[in-house]
């Protein structure tokens, strides 16, 4: 599924568009499959097509391979792509706990090639402008209290036993799948605290998959997260996913889902007005933010990452790898204390 997203996003055209991106191999288990690829979804390209992962990682003329497998196969996909010498953009979650994600990028820098985690949410334009307004300008005093939820409606029960979202031998499980973001927008939303956080944690599980995870994140400061997740029930389109308390106000901050966001709305403390909550919405001064969407969303982190590799960088600007390993580390602790683990831990 998401590999064909993101070949459909990364060959749009759009105002502002930096790189010129070629699907140049599509490595599937199966030439077939690999056949049936382009035809569908990249029909204007001459991709080569291969019926193994390897000989795409072996082709000397592709410059970074995009990794779109379940998570418990990033950190076999991984490590073959970097030992063959390829850079590497793979997807969320990036490993099935964060000692896999280490193996991974100590590869990586032994081989000299770049390594990212495709959180493709960090690189859209909402969430950095958010963080800018937050964080540098401030725009709501100090953020002392963040709420961020994740509802997909994959709902494991129902699927066959071999989808990815059932089968833990794939990395079933709501927390590595949508959790993720959760985190994502909690880390940022905290102002990317260096130290890691106490945490508090509860994970509900049925027909022996996780599909609800509550994480409350307590730092020395005080600041709190509260972070949360559930692939048992989709959220209402357009639903407020974060709220962000400052000592000066709150944002809110809306969209389809975690991973597309669409708008927030800045609620400034106004003078005489704490009872405000007893007031219709429409008699509040919020300012509402509003952000196109460009094909799927995918097109920011193509352009970066490509950017990235043109500048010779071996980590992303983005998505550094102290990042993902801080993301995966808060995993790793909430499933000890959910009771969730995977196949091999
Ligand atoms: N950024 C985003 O918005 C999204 C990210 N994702 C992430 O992308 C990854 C893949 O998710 P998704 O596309 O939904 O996954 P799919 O279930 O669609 O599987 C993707 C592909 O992985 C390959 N694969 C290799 N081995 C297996 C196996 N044993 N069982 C099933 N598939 C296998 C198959 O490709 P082939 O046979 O051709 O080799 C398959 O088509 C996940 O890590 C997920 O978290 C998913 C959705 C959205
Ligand atoms: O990353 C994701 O975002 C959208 C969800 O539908 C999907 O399950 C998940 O992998």
């Amino acid at each position: 599924m998401i590999s064909t997203w993101f070949v459909e996003d990364i060959l749009l055209e759009w105002e502002g568009k930096r790189v010129n991106h070629v699907i140049q191999a599509i490595g599937s288990s199966s030439t077939q499959k690999a056949q049936d690829f382009v035809k569908n979804n990249c029909p204007n390209q001459t991709p080569s097509v291969y019926g193994s992962y390897q000989e795409l990682y072996d082709d000397p003329e592709v410059d970074i391979a995009y990794i779109g497998t379940p998570h418990a196969f990033h950190h076999r996909d991984c490590l073959e792509a970097i030992n063959a010498g390829k850079n590497v953009l793979c997807e969320k979650s990036f490993t099935i706990n964060a000692k896999q994600a280490r193996e991974i990028f100590d590869a990586a820098r032994k081989k000299n090639v770049y390594v990212a985690e495709a959180m493709w949410v960090r690189h859209r334009p909402l969430y950095q402008e958010l963080s800018r307004l937050l964080h540098e300008q401030k725009i709501i005093g100090d953020v002392f209290r963040v709420f961020s939820d994740f509802a997909n409606g994959a709902d494991p029960a129902s699927l066959p036993a071999t989808s990815r979202h059932r089968d833990l031998s794939l990395g079933a499980g709501s927390l590595l799948d949508v959790g993720v973001y959760a985190l994502t927008w909690g880390r940022m939303a905290l102002g990317y605290q260096k130290e890691l956080p106490q945490i508090v944690a509860k994970q509900t599980h049925e027909v022996g998959v996780e599909i609800t995870t509550s994480a409350i994140l307590q730092y020395s400061s005080g600041r709190q997260g509260i972070c949360t997740c559930t692939s048992k029930a989709l959220g209402a389109p357009g639903e407020v996913f974060l709220v962000v308390h400052g000592t000066n106000g709150y944002v809110e901050v809306e969209g389809r889902a975690a991973s597309i966001p669409e708008s927030f709305t800045v609620w400034k403390k106004q003078e005489g007005a704490a009872d405000r909550a007893y007031f219709p919405r429409e008699a509040c001064e919020g300012k509402k933010y509003n952000f196109p969407q460009i094909g799927r969303g995918f097109v920011w982190e193509a352009e970066n990452t490509a950017l990235d590799i043109l500048e010779g960088r071996k980590e992303s600007r983005v998505m550094p790898w102290e990042e993902t390993l801080y993301i995966m580390d808060l995993m790793d602790e909430i499933r000890a204390q959910g009771g969730t683990s995977y196949p091999g831990e």
